[in-house]
Protein backbone atom coordinates (compact mmCIF):
# COMPACT_ATOMS: atom_id res chain seq x y z
CA UNK A 1 0.00 0.00 0.00
CA UNK A 2 1.37 3.50 -0.85
CA UNK A 3 1.88 6.24 2.21
CA UNK A 4 -0.92 8.67 2.10
CA UNK A 5 0.06 12.19 0.99
CA UNK A 6 -1.57 13.69 4.23
CA UNK A 7 -1.79 11.74 7.44
CA UNK A 8 -2.91 13.23 10.30
CA UNK A 9 -3.32 11.18 13.32
CA UNK A 10 -5.22 12.28 16.64
CA UNK A 11 -4.72 16.00 16.08
CA UNK A 12 -6.18 18.24 18.61
CA UNK A 13 -6.31 22.26 18.60
CA UNK A 14 -7.60 24.79 20.66
CA UNK A 15 -7.78 28.79 20.60
CA UNK A 16 -7.34 30.38 24.10
CA UNK A 17 -8.80 27.22 25.34
CA UNK A 18 -11.34 26.41 22.98
CA UNK A 19 -10.84 23.08 21.12
CA UNK A 20 -11.33 23.30 17.90
CA UNK A 21 -9.90 20.01 16.33
CA UNK A 22 -10.37 17.54 19.03
CA UNK A 23 -8.85 14.17 17.79
CA UNK A 24 -8.81 15.00 14.15
CA UNK A 25 -7.75 11.61 11.32
CA UNK A 26 -7.15 12.41 8.23
CA UNK A 27 -5.62 10.06 5.32
CA UNK A 28 -5.56 11.51 2.07
CA UNK A 29 -4.38 9.25 -0.90
CA UNK A 30 -1.72 9.34 -3.32
CA UNK A 31 -2.71 10.74 -6.99
CA UNK A 32 -6.51 11.83 -5.46
CA UNK A 33 -8.53 14.90 -5.59
CA UNK A 34 -9.48 14.91 -1.68
CA UNK A 35 -12.57 17.23 -0.66
CA UNK A 36 -12.26 18.56 2.90
CA UNK A 37 -15.95 19.39 3.73
CA UNK A 38 -17.16 21.24 6.87
CA UNK A 39 -19.82 23.70 7.49
CA UNK A 40 -18.59 27.28 8.38
CA UNK A 41 -16.19 27.69 11.35
CA UNK A 42 -15.37 23.47 11.72
CA UNK A 43 -11.52 24.34 11.53
CA UNK A 44 -10.88 23.11 7.69
CA UNK A 45 -8.86 26.71 7.58
CA UNK A 46 -7.28 25.66 10.93
CA UNK A 47 -6.08 22.10 9.65
CA UNK A 48 -4.61 23.64 6.51
CA UNK A 49 -2.76 25.97 8.76
CA UNK A 50 -1.46 22.87 10.18
CA UNK A 51 -0.77 21.08 7.20
CA UNK A 52 1.23 23.63 5.59
CA UNK A 53 3.33 23.95 9.11
CA UNK A 54 1.43 27.58 9.78
CA UNK A 55 0.36 26.61 12.97
CA UNK A 56 1.34 24.23 15.49
CA UNK A 57 -1.18 21.05 16.55
CA UNK A 58 -1.41 20.95 20.12
CA UNK A 59 -0.62 17.18 20.14
CA UNK A 60 -1.28 14.18 17.63
CA UNK A 61 1.41 13.44 14.50
CA UNK A 62 0.59 15.50 10.91
CA UNK A 63 2.56 14.11 8.37
CA UNK A 64 2.89 14.99 4.96
CA UNK A 65 4.36 13.44 1.39
CA UNK A 66 5.57 10.74 4.30
CA UNK A 67 7.44 13.46 6.68
CA UNK A 68 6.87 15.23 9.71
CA UNK A 69 5.60 19.00 8.94
CA UNK A 70 8.07 20.32 10.81
CA UNK A 71 10.67 18.51 8.65
CA UNK A 72 8.84 19.05 5.43
CA UNK A 73 11.00 21.35 2.29
CA UNK A 74 7.71 23.64 1.98
CA UNK A 75 8.73 24.22 -1.94
CA UNK A 76 7.07 20.52 -2.41
CA UNK A 77 3.58 21.50 -1.78
CA UNK A 78 1.55 24.34 -3.27
CA UNK A 79 -1.19 26.51 -1.91
CA UNK A 80 -4.01 28.92 -1.68
CA UNK A 81 -5.13 30.24 1.20
CA UNK A 82 -7.16 33.03 1.52
CA UNK A 83 -7.52 35.35 -1.29
CA UNK A 84 -4.63 35.70 -3.76
CA UNK A 85 -3.06 38.47 -3.36
CA UNK A 86 -2.63 40.05 -7.24
CA UNK A 87 -0.72 42.66 -8.37
CA UNK A 88 -3.23 44.60 -10.95
CA UNK A 89 -0.47 46.64 -12.82
CA UNK A 90 1.97 43.35 -13.26
CA UNK A 91 0.96 41.40 -16.16
CA UNK A 92 0.76 37.27 -15.62
CA UNK A 93 4.16 36.52 -17.02
CA UNK A 94 5.75 38.98 -14.82
CA UNK A 95 3.68 38.34 -11.75
CA UNK A 96 4.73 34.40 -12.20
CA UNK A 97 8.34 35.49 -12.63
CA UNK A 98 8.56 36.75 -9.04
CA UNK A 99 8.01 33.16 -7.76
CA UNK A 100 9.93 31.83 -10.52
CA UNK A 101 13.20 33.95 -9.06
CA UNK A 102 12.22 33.37 -5.47
CA UNK A 103 11.93 29.66 -6.16
CA UNK A 104 15.01 29.86 -8.42
CA UNK A 105 13.13 28.10 -11.51
CA UNK A 106 13.72 27.87 -14.93
CA UNK A 107 11.93 30.15 -17.36
CA UNK A 108 10.30 27.38 -19.07
CA UNK A 109 9.05 27.41 -15.74
CA UNK A 110 6.48 30.20 -16.53
CA UNK A 111 5.16 29.05 -20.10
CA UNK A 112 4.18 25.68 -18.80
CA UNK A 113 2.03 26.82 -15.62
CA UNK A 114 0.29 29.47 -17.92
CA UNK A 115 -0.57 26.26 -20.86
CA UNK A 116 -1.78 24.46 -17.66
CA UNK A 117 -3.99 26.83 -16.42
CA UNK A 118 -4.91 28.09 -20.11
CA UNK A 119 -4.06 31.39 -19.84
CA UNK A 120 -1.23 30.93 -22.45
CA UNK A 121 -2.88 33.93 -24.35
CA UNK A 122 -3.32 36.05 -21.75
CA UNK A 123 0.58 35.89 -19.99
CA UNK A 124 1.21 39.24 -21.62
CA UNK A 125 -1.94 41.06 -20.64
CA UNK A 126 -2.03 42.87 -17.11
CA UNK A 127 -3.69 41.39 -14.23
CA UNK A 128 -6.07 44.11 -14.12
CA UNK A 129 -8.01 43.32 -17.19
CA UNK A 130 -8.38 39.51 -15.84
CA UNK A 131 -12.12 37.99 -14.90
CA UNK A 132 -12.11 36.48 -11.30
CA UNK A 133 -11.81 33.27 -12.60
CA UNK A 134 -9.10 34.13 -14.78
CA UNK A 135 -7.35 35.58 -11.73
CA UNK A 136 -7.85 32.45 -9.52
CA UNK A 137 -6.56 30.12 -12.15
CA UNK A 138 -3.41 32.34 -12.36
CA UNK A 139 -2.93 31.62 -8.99
CA UNK A 140 -2.96 28.13 -8.97
CA UNK A 141 -0.36 28.20 -11.91
CA UNK A 142 1.26 29.98 -9.13
CA UNK A 143 0.88 27.54 -6.75
CA UNK A 144 1.84 24.66 -9.30
CA UNK A 145 5.16 26.18 -10.14
CA UNK A 146 7.98 24.18 -9.46
CA UNK A 147 5.82 21.15 -9.87
CA UNK A 148 4.72 20.39 -6.43
CA UNK A 149 3.51 16.62 -5.52
CA UNK A 150 0.93 18.62 -3.40
CA UNK A 151 -1.87 21.04 -3.80
CA UNK A 152 -3.42 22.65 -0.83
CA UNK A 153 -6.72 24.73 -1.79
CA UNK A 154 -8.50 26.50 0.86
CA UNK A 155 -12.32 26.79 -0.79
CA UNK A 156 -11.04 28.10 -4.72
CA UNK A 157 -14.01 28.58 -5.99
CA UNK A 158 -15.36 30.86 -2.89
CA UNK A 159 -16.82 34.23 -4.95
CA UNK A 160 -16.63 32.50 -8.36
CA UNK A 161 -19.54 32.50 -10.66
CA UNK A 162 -20.73 29.44 -11.97
CA UNK A 163 -18.46 29.72 -15.45
CA UNK A 164 -15.56 30.28 -12.86
CA UNK A 165 -15.96 27.19 -10.94
CA UNK A 166 -16.44 25.29 -13.61
CA UNK A 167 -13.04 26.49 -15.01
CA UNK A 168 -11.11 25.80 -11.62
CA UNK A 169 -13.25 22.42 -11.03
CA UNK A 170 -11.86 20.85 -14.05
CA UNK A 171 -8.40 22.40 -13.96
CA UNK A 172 -8.45 20.69 -10.28
CA UNK A 173 -9.37 17.50 -11.54
CA UNK A 174 -7.13 16.72 -14.14
CA UNK A 175 -3.97 17.40 -12.22
CA UNK A 176 -3.32 13.93 -10.32
CA UNK A 177 -3.25 12.70 -14.02
CA UNK A 178 -1.54 15.27 -15.69
CA UNK A 179 1.52 16.14 -13.58
CA UNK A 180 0.95 13.14 -11.22
CA UNK A 181 -0.19 15.89 -8.37
CA UNK A 182 -2.55 15.07 -5.46
CA UNK A 183 -5.33 17.88 -4.56
CA UNK A 184 -6.20 18.81 -0.94
CA UNK A 185 -9.12 21.16 -0.84
CA UNK A 186 -11.69 22.47 1.38
CA UNK A 187 -15.15 23.32 0.73
CA UNK A 188 -18.15 23.62 2.60
CA UNK A 189 -20.45 22.35 -0.70
CA UNK A 190 -20.95 18.62 -1.36
CA UNK A 191 -22.57 19.21 -4.46
CA UNK A 192 -19.98 21.06 -5.91
CA UNK A 193 -17.08 19.51 -4.65
CA UNK A 194 -18.36 15.82 -6.09
CA UNK A 195 -17.91 17.41 -9.43
CA UNK A 196 -13.85 17.02 -9.20
CA UNK A 197 -13.31 14.90 -6.00
CA UNK A 198 -12.22 11.31 -5.65
CA UNK A 199 -12.28 11.34 -1.94
CA UNK A 200 -14.04 13.29 0.84
CA UNK A 201 -13.87 13.56 4.55
CA UNK A 202 -16.25 15.28 6.61
CA UNK A 203 -15.35 17.41 9.50
CA UNK A 204 -17.93 17.54 12.58
CA UNK A 205 -17.41 18.69 15.89
CA UNK A 206 -14.00 18.99 15.80
CA UNK A 207 -13.22 14.79 13.47
CA UNK A 208 -13.39 13.78 10.82
CA UNK A 209 -16.97 11.93 10.89
CA UNK A 210 -16.94 10.42 7.05
CA UNK A 211 -13.74 9.50 5.07
CA UNK A 212 -14.29 7.28 1.66
CA UNK A 213 -13.85 7.76 -1.95
CA UNK A 214 -16.63 8.35 -3.95
CA UNK A 215 -16.61 5.22 -5.94
CA UNK A 216 -16.98 3.30 -2.34
CA UNK A 217 -19.70 6.21 -1.84
CA UNK A 218 -21.71 5.46 -4.70
CA UNK A 219 -21.32 1.58 -4.75
CA UNK A 220 -22.99 1.99 -0.90
CA UNK A 221 -26.00 4.14 -2.29
CA UNK A 222 -28.94 2.22 -2.38
CA UNK A 223 -31.99 3.12 -4.94
CA UNK A 224 -35.11 2.27 -5.10
CA UNK A 225 -38.41 1.62 -7.24
CA UNK A 226 -41.18 2.63 -5.01
CA UNK A 227 -44.55 0.44 -6.45
CA UNK A 228 -48.04 1.07 -5.79
CA UNK A 229 -49.93 -1.83 -6.77
CA UNK A 230 -53.38 -3.97 -6.01
CA UNK A 231 -51.32 -6.34 -3.53
CA UNK A 232 -48.18 -6.20 -2.53
CA UNK A 233 -47.40 -9.80 -1.60
CA UNK A 234 -48.44 -10.78 -5.02
CA UNK A 235 -46.23 -8.61 -6.52
CA UNK A 236 -43.57 -9.42 -4.05
CA UNK A 237 -43.94 -12.88 -5.35
CA UNK A 238 -44.09 -12.05 -8.68
CA UNK A 239 -40.79 -10.10 -8.63
CA UNK A 240 -38.54 -12.71 -6.51
CA UNK A 241 -39.40 -14.83 -9.10
CA UNK A 242 -37.99 -12.63 -11.94
CA UNK A 243 -35.07 -11.85 -9.77
CA UNK A 244 -35.68 -8.74 -7.99
CA UNK A 245 -35.36 -8.47 -4.39
CA UNK A 246 -38.41 -6.56 -2.90
CA UNK A 247 -39.38 -5.06 0.37
CA UNK A 248 -43.08 -4.97 1.46
CA UNK A 249 -44.15 -1.68 2.66
CA UNK A 250 -47.86 -1.47 2.87
CA UNK A 251 -50.36 -4.46 1.59
CA UNK A 252 -50.64 -2.36 -1.28
CA UNK A 253 -46.82 -0.59 -1.60
CA UNK A 254 -43.87 -2.27 -2.28
CA UNK A 255 -39.59 -1.35 -2.60
CA UNK A 256 -37.56 -2.87 -5.20
CA UNK A 257 -34.23 -2.72 -3.94
CA UNK A 258 -31.58 -1.13 -6.31
CA UNK A 259 -32.78 -1.86 -9.79
CA UNK A 260 -30.65 -0.20 -12.12
CA UNK A 261 -33.08 2.84 -14.23
CA UNK A 262 -33.13 0.54 -17.57
CA UNK A 263 -34.85 -2.47 -15.18
CA UNK A 264 -37.80 -0.11 -15.02
CA UNK A 265 -39.65 -1.31 -17.69
CA UNK A 266 -38.72 -5.22 -17.09
CA UNK A 267 -40.29 -5.09 -13.94
CA UNK A 268 -43.28 -3.06 -14.90
CA UNK A 269 -43.91 -5.84 -17.54
CA UNK A 270 -43.66 -8.55 -15.34
CA UNK A 271 -46.02 -7.44 -13.32
CA UNK A 272 -48.87 -6.88 -15.89
CA UNK A 273 -47.76 -10.02 -17.50
CA UNK A 274 -48.88 -11.66 -13.97
CA UNK A 275 -51.78 -9.39 -13.56
CA UNK A 276 -50.34 -7.16 -10.96
CA UNK A 277 -52.31 -3.68 -10.78
CA UNK A 278 -49.80 -1.51 -10.81
CA UNK A 279 -50.73 2.15 -10.45
CA UNK A 280 -47.67 3.62 -10.29
CA UNK A 281 -43.68 3.53 -9.97
CA UNK A 282 -41.35 5.89 -8.40
CA UNK A 283 -37.83 5.45 -8.81
CA UNK A 284 -35.32 7.01 -6.17
CA UNK A 285 -31.60 7.29 -6.54
CA UNK A 286 -30.19 9.45 -3.09
CA UNK A 287 -27.85 12.29 -4.02
CA UNK A 288 -23.94 12.03 -2.50
CA UNK A 289 -25.54 14.71 0.22
CA UNK A 290 -28.39 12.33 1.44
CA UNK A 291 -26.30 9.15 1.27
CA UNK A 292 -23.59 11.02 3.34
CA UNK A 293 -25.96 12.74 5.84
CA UNK A 294 -27.93 9.44 6.66
CA UNK A 295 -24.57 7.54 6.82
CA UNK A 296 -23.58 10.30 9.29
CA UNK A 297 -26.70 9.74 11.29
CA UNK A 298 -26.16 6.22 11.47
CA UNK A 299 -22.30 6.80 12.73
CA UNK A 300 -23.40 8.91 14.92
N1 LIG B 1 -6.12 32.53 15.47
C1 LIG B 1 -7.28 32.22 16.05
N2 LIG B 1 -7.57 32.66 17.30
C2 LIG B 1 -8.73 32.33 17.91
N3 LIG B 1 -9.69 31.57 17.35
C3 LIG B 1 -9.47 31.14 16.10
C4 LIG B 1 -8.26 31.42 15.38
N4 LIG B 1 -8.33 30.83 14.17
C5 LIG B 1 -9.53 30.20 14.12
N5 LIG B 1 -10.21 30.38 15.27
C6 LIG B 1 -11.54 29.82 15.59
O1 LIG B 1 -11.50 28.44 15.30
C7 LIG B 1 -12.73 28.01 14.72
C8 LIG B 1 -12.48 27.35 13.38
O2 LIG B 1 -12.04 28.34 12.45
P1 LIG B 1 -11.62 28.00 10.97
O3 LIG B 1 -11.32 29.30 10.30
O4 LIG B 1 -10.57 26.98 10.99
O5 LIG B 1 -12.98 27.36 10.41
P2 LIG B 1 -13.40 27.05 8.89
O6 LIG B 1 -14.02 25.71 8.89
O7 LIG B 1 -12.24 27.28 8.00
O8 LIG B 1 -14.51 28.16 8.66
P3 LIG B 1 -14.90 28.97 7.32
O9 LIG B 1 -15.55 27.98 6.40
O10 LIG B 1 -15.86 29.99 7.83
O11 LIG B 1 -13.63 29.55 6.77
C9 LIG B 1 -13.62 29.24 14.63
O12 LIG B 1 -14.46 29.24 15.77
C10 LIG B 1 -12.64 30.39 14.70
O13 LIG B 1 -13.23 31.51 15.28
Amino acid sequence: MHTPIIHVQNATKSFSALPVLKGLNISVPQRSVYAFLGNNGEGKSTTIRMLLGLLRADSGSIQVLGKDVAQLDKRQVGAIIDAPVLYAHLTAREYLSITRSIKNLSKSEIARVLELVSLTKAGNRKISTFSLGMKQRLALAQALMGDPKLLILDEPTNGLDPQGMQEIRELIKQLPEQSDTSVFVSSHLLDEVEKMASHVGILRGGKLVLESSLEHAYKQMTSTLKLDVCSSQKAAEVLKVAGYQTVQETPSSLNVLNPVFEQIPDVTACLIKKGVQLFQAVYHKPTLEQWFLSSNKQGA
